[in-house]
């Protein structure tokens, strides 16, 4: 087990606000969130375009700094919680390296780590074993493309291997700004199925940034609607439905219900008033 205070939500983020440039630039990206999400919880995070979902998922990654309120991962800091490797990180574009293997884009950075945490002082706490990644491979439906590079696969197995790298480092927490908005109807179902499939074996909790509703409901056991201008939470929905999730479930009537209702507060987040006082 990791070394943090597990007596601690997971996340709590406590009255964060972000502000991007200044003068005639100066916006609030947001303004005043609070959110405190329990360890092993799954936390969509959807919204109309520009109203702070990646910057309060780069918040949490410790690749931005609040300028008011904070941000907490285990009762850490985000830059604790990312030098104790407890956070991993899954972005829009899978960004592997083109000139190595599926095998060894996965396993580069544990052996990075392990590399590193040899050079640490004597006392630093050791990098984690690596699992099984050929099995995390075959178990995602590419145990034949292995020994093949990134260009030579497909975008939605390309995206399949960013996820087992990142589920590889075994993190506490797992962040995944859109990770599917670049594939089909098709293939994003099937890559939610066995994204459950992965995240059922693991204790992690995940925030996941989507503009699709019905990913939302199909993955979260929480869903959180964000509006824009300034950036800022409008609603958290517990959306309880049964796991595991199957493609079938998205056809029932209790899964429609948790879709429109998300649906509707989408369109009070878009419709909703500007908050003059929040600059
Ligand atoms: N580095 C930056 N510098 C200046 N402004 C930024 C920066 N990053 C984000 N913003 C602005 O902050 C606001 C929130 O951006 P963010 O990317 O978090 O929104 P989003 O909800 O993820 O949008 P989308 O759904 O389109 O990806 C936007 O208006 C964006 O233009």
């Amino acid at each position: 087990m990791a070394p943090h205070d597990l007596s601690a939500p997971a996340i709590r983020i406590d009255g964060a606000r972000k502000v991007y440039g200044t003068g005639s630039t100066r916006m609030v990206a947001l303004h005043d969130v609070e959110l405190d999400i329990p360890a092993g919880r799954f936390v969509s995070v959807i919204g109309p375009s520009g109203c702070g979902k990646s910057t309060l998922l780069r918040l949490i990654a410790n690749l931005e700094a609040t300028d008011a309120g904070s941000v907490e991962v285990f009762g850490e800091s985000p830059a604790a919680a990312c030098d104790g490797k407890h956070i991993g990180f899954v972005p829009q574009t899978p960004a592997l390296l083109p000139w190595l293997n599926v095998l060894h884009n996965v396993t580069l950075p544990h052996r990075v780590n392990r590399r590193a945490s040899r050079k640490r002082k004597a006392g630093a706490s050791a990098a984690r074993p690596m699992p099984d990644m050929e099995q995390l491979l075959r178990d995602v439906g590419l145990g034949d493309a292995m020994h093949k590079l990134p260009p030579e696969l497909s975008g939605g197995m390309q995206q399949r291997v960013a996820i087992v790298r990142a589920l590889g480092l075994q993190p506490d927490v797992l962040l995944m700004d859109e990770p599917f908005s670049a594939l089909d109807e098709f293939t994003r179902e099937s890559l939610q199925g066995q994204l459950l499939d992965l995240w059922d074996h693991t204790t992690a909790t995940v925030v996941f940034v989507t503009h699709s509703v019905t990913e939302a409901v199909r993955l979260s056991d929480q869903v959180v609607v964000m509006a824009p201008r300034p950036g800022r939470i409008v609603d958290v929905i517990d959306v309880d439905l049964p796991r595991p999730r199957s493609a079938e479930l998205l056809t029932s009537d209790e899964f429609h219900h948790y879709e429109d209702l998300i649906r509707e507060r989408l369109q009070s987040a878009w419709h909703s008033p500007d908050l003059p006082n929040a600059a």
